[in-house]
């Protein structure tokens, strides 16, 4: 791969091919974050429901806050898929998840795109080894996946194939931080990445339940948006864990709920739980807590929660002066003391 012809920060001009959910959703964040965008998408309809997506997303894109000269008018719609990525700094491919396609597609935007210019696909889980097989030049071509809806989810997972130079993903990662994203470089593949791993797990426990008639569907989504899932919002779910053990955190709680992991509660077989394993979770939540005691954790849990459940309307925003001169509140979960 040749050098990339502009540093991250220099990048001027992005190209988006494929406008559907993620495109689109691509599409709305670059130009919030004031670059040029060229996006094209083969569908007869595509720029009218690219542009349906921008004019949806953009009043929240403003809430949170627009970069210099950011405009939807920036957005230009080509006619080609060479057209789009011709002048382009930066490609994001985000066309249907089918192997075939993205082999073929990823081959002709390598054609097209000006040398040494990094293209990223959105991938929900191909490894890029198996995608990469038809382009010329398979050094510049990163996974980076990104989360629903990518102008407000902010991570992206970037990994590179087995023909990927590491200065394309060493790039990548970069610009997505320059562009304003959250970004995990991965060193090696991994079927799923890291995110969808976690989710399809949760995910295949849902369906099992589902079919077997164990819970319903309001069920499993309440035990997550009443449950953990408010924690995962600024916690994930091994110093969430970490907590459980109290004092002794993740070591008591491994020596205590452990055993339960051999419990027929999951249909996934659970790895054994020897001793390597239990010291990377214990030593992985240490490094993870970064000197941080169990009680700080713990007060910075119980804002997290209230944060949550305040910006998700279950706590009032404001205080509010009823008539009778007392401070009201609507909800049914009571203020923070
Ligand atoms: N939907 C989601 O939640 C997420 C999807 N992804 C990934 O993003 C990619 C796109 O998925 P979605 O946006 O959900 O699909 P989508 O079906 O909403 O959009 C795909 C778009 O690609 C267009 N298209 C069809 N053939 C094409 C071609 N040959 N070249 C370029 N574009 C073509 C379609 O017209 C459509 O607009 C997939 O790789 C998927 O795995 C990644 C993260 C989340
Ligand atoms: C459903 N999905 C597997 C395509 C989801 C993702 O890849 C990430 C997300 O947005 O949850």
């Amino acid at each position: 791969m040749p050098p990339s012809p502009c540093a991250p920060e220099e990048v001027r001009r992005v190209a988006c091919v494929g406008a559907g959910v993620i495109g689109g959703g691509w599409v709305a964040h670059f130009l919030a974050r004031g670059y040029d965008v060229t996006a094209w998408d083969p569908a007869p309809d595509a720029e009218e429901k690219l542009r349906r997506l921008v004019d949806a997303a953009w009043p929240a894109l403003e809430r949170i806050g627009l970069a210099d000269g950011a405009s939807p008018d920036r957005l230009t719609v080509a006619a080609t898929a060479e057209e789009a990525v011709a002048d382009a700094q930066f490609v994001q491919e985000s066309a249907p998840e089918k192997l075939e396609l993205k082999r073929s597609l990823l081959a002709r935007l390598d054609a097209a795109a000006p040398a040494g210019v990094v293209i990223a696909s959105s991938t929900s889980g191909y490894p890029m080894t198996d995608m990469q097989t038809e382009a010329a030049d398979p050094g510049r071509l990163v996974v980076g996946h990104p989360f629903n809806p990518p102008y407000l989810i902010p991570l992206v997972e970037v990994v590179g194939g087995k023909q990927t130079d590491a200065a394309a993903v060493e790039w990548a990662s970069r610009f997505y931080k320059v562009a304003g994203k959250s970004v995990i470089t991965m060193e090696r593949e991994l079927p799923g990445f890291i995110a969808n791993r976690l989710q399809e797990a949760l995910w295949r426990e849902a369906l099992h339940m589902v079919a077997n008639g164990e819970a319903t569907v309001k069920e499993i989504d309440d035990s997550i948006t009443e449950g953990p899932g408010l924690r995962w919002a600024f916690m994930g779910p091994c110093l969430t864990f970490a907590l459980a053990g109290g004092e002794g955190g993740m070591g008591h709680m491994l020596d205590h709920f452990g055993p339960s992991l051999k419990s027929p509660w999951t249909r996934l077989e659970a790895p054994e739980l020897d001793d390597t394993l239990r010291a990377a979770m214990v030593d992985g939540c240490d490094e993870a807590a970064g000197g941080r005691t169990i009680a700080q954790l713990v007060a910075e849990r119980d804002q997290g929660v209230i944060d949550v459940l305040r910006a998700t309307g279950r706590l009032p925003r404001q205080r509010t002066e009823g008539t009778d001169g007392i401070a009201h509140n609507s909800s049914t979960m009571g203020d923070e003391k």
